[in-house]
């Protein structure tokens, strides 16, 4: 693993979706510790290149690098990034625990470690006291909460975050944003697609995807 270089980088990178290019000859460059805001009008291609990003999405050209190792030529690198799905990925018939715990064993952490850190993660993002309740039975906005803390629960080198504020109320959107911030504080490389001016205002830099063509640069204003 190289050290020093950007966690996260994309080179030359087009994404195609229903056989459209989305994204193309898109190049970015993510530090270790950074917060980066991913912004653009609705249909810019936010989603598309998080999930590309995230090695969910092979891309149609170009490269994803994980401290300059290559995704598709190590595909275990994906351990360590993180997504926060825009519609939360939760497996609505299980709790809100259970949803992060999943997630932690599949990583390989031991089950009490796992449940330990679960239960830690959901009362940071204020939803411990909904731990025993099936996700299909909270709020949008709760749903959405224990998505980011079962991503950060993971701890990973990088975290993707989908629009992690959209369903929250001002309060809770000070909170996941100061958790999401905390852990790029302790090195965890951070992507939050926004159209909030001030989540954006709260990072480091702006990467801008414009709508109708697809981008050519990847560093943004800042
Ligand atoms: N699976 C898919 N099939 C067809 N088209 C898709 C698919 N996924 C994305 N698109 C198209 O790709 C374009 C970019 O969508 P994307 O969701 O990435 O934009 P976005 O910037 O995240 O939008 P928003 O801010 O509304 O979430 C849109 O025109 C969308 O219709």
């Amino acid at each position: 693993m190289t050290t020093g270089g950007p966690a996260l980088a994309c080179r030359a990178l087009a994404c195609r979706a229903d056989g459209r290019t989305i994204i193309s000859d898109f190049t970015l460059e993510l530090f270790p510790g950074e917060r980066v805001a991913l912004m653009g009008p609705s249909g810019s291609g936010k989603t598309t290149l998080l999930t590309t990003l995230s090695g969910l999405l092979p891309p149609a050209a170009g490269r994803v690098l994980v401290h300059g190792v290559p995704l598709d030529a190590q595909p275990e690198l994906r351990a360590e990034l993180a997504l926060v799905f825009q519609s939360y990925g939760l497996l609505s018939l299980l709790t809100a625990a259970e949803n992060v715990e999943v997630a932690l064993r599949a990583a390989g952490i031991p089950p009490p470690e796992a449940m330990r850190l679960a239960a830690e993660a959901l009362e940071r993002l204020r939803v411990a006291k909904f731990a025993d309740h099936l996700v299909e039975e909270l709020s949008g906005g709760q749903q959405q909460r224990v998505a980011v803390a079962r991503a950060l629960a993971l701890r990973p080198r990088v975290l993707l975050a989908d629009e992690p504020t959209a369903e929250q109320d001002p309060d809770h959107r000070e909170i996941v944003l100061d958790e999401l911030l905390a852990a790029a504080g302790q090195g965890t490389t951070l992507v939050i697609a926004t159209h909030d001016p001030e989540v954006a205002e709260r990072c480091d830099r702006v990467v801008n995807l414009r709508a109708g063509a697809p981008p050519r640069a990847g560093k943004g204003s800042s």
